[in-house]
């Protein structure tokens, strides 16, 4: 499966205690990552991370361009709440496109936990049936 990583910064140290807890899921899937995210989870795991531009100079966009085409299964997204964000825009529209093509989409941990569950459990095998 295809699966996006992506956390502001609040929420980096939180991801990355994410990725350390599931790396042994994730290592079955092509991950996809905003800049400084991938750079980071490559940092403190062994996994390998097809890294887009940073959030702000356009890597939700890029990742948004990925799931308008159907081609990305998953979305995990620790968003920060409580700042201001200067792509919110491009935030917004990536959670849009997400709900247009039916992506499962986790923007808190509590969410990301239940999906990456359901990852490893096959839950989202449907997703190769509706894929590209
Ligand atoms: O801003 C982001 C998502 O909106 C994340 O970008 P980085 O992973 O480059 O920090």
């Amino acid at each position: 499966m295809n699966v996006a990583l992506i956390a502001h910064d609040n929420k980096k140290e939180l991801m990355m205690n994410f990725v350390i807890a599931y790396e042994n899921i994730l290592k079955n899937h092509n991950l996809f990552s905003t800049g400084t995210t991938g750079k980071r989870v490559m940092e403190v795991t062994s996994l390998k991370v097809h890294r887009f531009q940073s959030g702000p100079l356009g890597g939700d966009q890029q990742i948004g361009a990925v799931i308008a085409e159907n081609r990305m299964d998953m979305v995990i997204f620790l968003r920060d709440p409580m700042t201001p964000q200067p792509h919110e825009p491009d935030i917004q529209a990536l959670i849009r496109l997400c709900d247009v093509h039916v992506i499962p989409v986790a923007t808190n941990l509590a969410t990301a936990e239940i999906l990456i569950r359901g990852l490893e459990r096959g839950d989202i095998e449907w997703r190769k049936h509706v894929r590209d």
